[in-house]
This record gives structure tokens, sequence and C-alpha cells, in this order.
């Protein structure tokens, strides 16, 4: 990867999502949920299957609409906004499947990335007018340093279709940034990757945060990823927000605890029991004192507010 690339726009706001619930029906997927992603940071909303975090995810792209509650990004409500409203105001979104044409090839669909930013009109693209090529021309510079940001210089011309699913993965995260967003909304970004594609995409979301200062909120179920990656946790558990606060902080909250195992309980293969956060906290060797300390550090925001 590159730094030649450099973000657009001003520093992102806050994003305050306050008191949102979701009914389906009789059921609450979401219950007066509320967190704040602080500008410029990692957080990442985790909890166990059914928690309610990709209804969250779909609420703050304006693909859900919320039962009641505000999420704010700045100054601007985005409750009841449809998605394209939200992506204008630089919010932009990767999904758990890859969203990419596999036809097309990387520069294609980094380009369809700027459609939103696009001004020339129709007739003047279709009649290749000069106002149109310069514009497009501006657009294609533009999507080669993101690409080269990306580790994808190399590959423009090739058929998505073709390449390697870590590296689709990171095509469809630079796509992302071809909106130049301001937060980023990443949705399982190393789900059924090897480790070799885990460290990359790892090391891509660091570049993100530190070279462009884009906030991000992560949904993911690899608990190594959020303890190396995150600032600040969210936990959902059956809708509700049981803790926040940072990673070595809510690995230890009881009731997060409490809650993996119990939905490890429910779950006879186990695959939540091998991800509880504490477990995870072994892996990543946060759970060891840091800074002289000697324990378990306390003040989970169980409940509360993060900063
Ligand atoms: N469109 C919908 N209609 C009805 N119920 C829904 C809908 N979307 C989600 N749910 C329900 O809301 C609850 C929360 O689901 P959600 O998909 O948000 O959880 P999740 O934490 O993302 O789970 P996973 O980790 O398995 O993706 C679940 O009980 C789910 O069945």
């Amino acid at each position: 990867m590159t730094g030649t690339y450099q973000p657009d726009g001003t520093a992102p706001p806050a994003l305050e999502v306050r008191d949102v619930t979701v009914r389906f029906a009789g059921l609450t997927a979401l219950d007066g949920v509320g967190f704040t992603v602080e500008p410029g940071s990692v957080h990442a909303l985790i909890g166990p299957n059914g928690a309610g975090k990709s209804t969250c995810f779909n609420v703050l792209s304006g693909v859900y609409r919320a039962t009641s509650g505000s999420v704010r990004f700045g100054d601007a409500e985005l409750t009841g906004l449809p998605p394209h409203r939200v992506a204008a105001l630089g919010i932009a979104r990767t999904f758990q499947n890859i969203a990419l044409s596999p036809h097309l090839s990387v520069r294609d669909n980094l380009m369809l990335g700027r459609h939103r930013l696009t001004r020339a009109g129709f007739v003047a693209a279709g009649l290749r007018l000069p106002s149109a090529r310069g514009e497009a021309a501006r657009h294609s510079g533009r999507v080669a340093e993101i690409a080269a940001f990306a580790g994808l210089a190399d590959l423009l011309d090739c058929p998505v279709g073709l390449l390697p699913y870590g590296v689709r993965k990171r095509v469809e995260l630079a796509r992302a940034l071809c909106v130049e967003p301001r937060l980023l909304l990443l949705d399982e970004p190393v789900a059924g990757m090897n480790g070799g594609e885990r460290r990359d995409m790892a090391g891509l979301i660091v570049a993100v945060r530190e070279s462009l200062g884009i906030s991000i909120l992560l949904v993911e179920h690899d608990m190594g990823m959020v303890m190396r990656l995150a600032d600040t946790v969210t936990v959902l558990d059956f809708g509700r927000r049981i803790a926040t606060g940072p990673p070595e902080r809510v690995q230890d909250d009881p009731e997060v605890v409490r809650a993996y195992l119990g939905a490890a309980a429910r779950d006879s293969a186990g695959d939540a029991a091998r991800g509880t956060a504490r477990e995870a906290a072994r892996e990543t060797g946060r759970d060891r004192p840091r800074d002289g300390a000697t324990g378990t550090a306390p003040g989970v925001a169980s409940g509360g507010e993060s900063a």
C-alpha cells in the first residue's frame, strides 16, 4: 500500500445512536440501543448470533427505519433517510456477502463507487463531451490512487470474479473509499478469510484509520480482530446493549462473558464458545496486565455511555 491517497473531505463528525428501537411484528430486534462512534475512531459492534448487529447496521445505512430513537451524524439526523441520502452524507458501507460485479474489472467496480460524485449528465457522458471526458479522467485518477492505497494497483484491469476471495473483499473496501466517506460501516470484513488475508485486511483497516482519519464502525465475529483493531467495543445481546468500553475492559465484563457462554450453550456446535471474548483475549495477549496493571481493569460502562 502507498501513502499517496489523501481524503477529500473534512474531519468526520461523531455518529450518535440514541435509544434506537426496531420492532418486526412481535419481535424487538433492537431495544433502546445507544452508543457514540467518536471521530476518527474504530468502534466494534459485537454480540452473539441474533443480537441485532445487522439490524443496527441496516438502520444506520437507511435500509431499515427505526421504530423509535435517533441517529445523528454531526448536525444531520439520519433516521428515516433512504440509503442514497445517507451515502450522500459521507457514510459508506460494505456487506457480509461481497456485492461487486464479477464480470467488471477492478477499475470499473471502483468507478461505480464514484457514481454519486459524478456531475456530468447522462447525455454529456454519452456524447463524450469535453466536460464529461475531463470529469471521467479526474475520477479515473482518483480511483487509481485509492486502488494503490488498497494494494490493488496492479489489478485494476483484472475482472473481479477472477480474484481470490480476500482480494475481492479489499476491492469492496476500496469501492467504499471511492465514495469519499467520513464514516465506514464494515460488515464482517474478515469473514471467511484465511490467516494471510485477515492480516492484509487488518492492515488496510488500520491504514484507513491512521492515514485517512475516517471513522469506522465494524461488525465482526473474529474477536482477535476486534481486540486488536477497536478503540471501543459495544456489545449487544437480544437487542439490548449490555456493555460499551475499551476492548480490554469489555472482555472481562461479567455480563458479556455470560452472554457469550449463554449463546454457546444454545449452540450445540459450540462455535460461539470458541469465540468468547475471554478466549479471544488470550489469543491476542490482551488479557495480560499492561502498563504495570495487576489485574482486570474495572469500569466497563455496562448499560451506560462511553466517553
Ligand atoms: N427483516 C426482518 N424481519 C423479521 N425479523 C428480523 C428481520 N431482520 C432481523 N430479524 C430478527 O431480528 C433479530 C436480530 O437479527 P440480526 O440479523 O440483526 O442479528 P445479528 O446480531 O446481526 O445476527 P448474526 O450475527 O447471526 O448476523 C433476530 O431475531 C432476527 O431473526
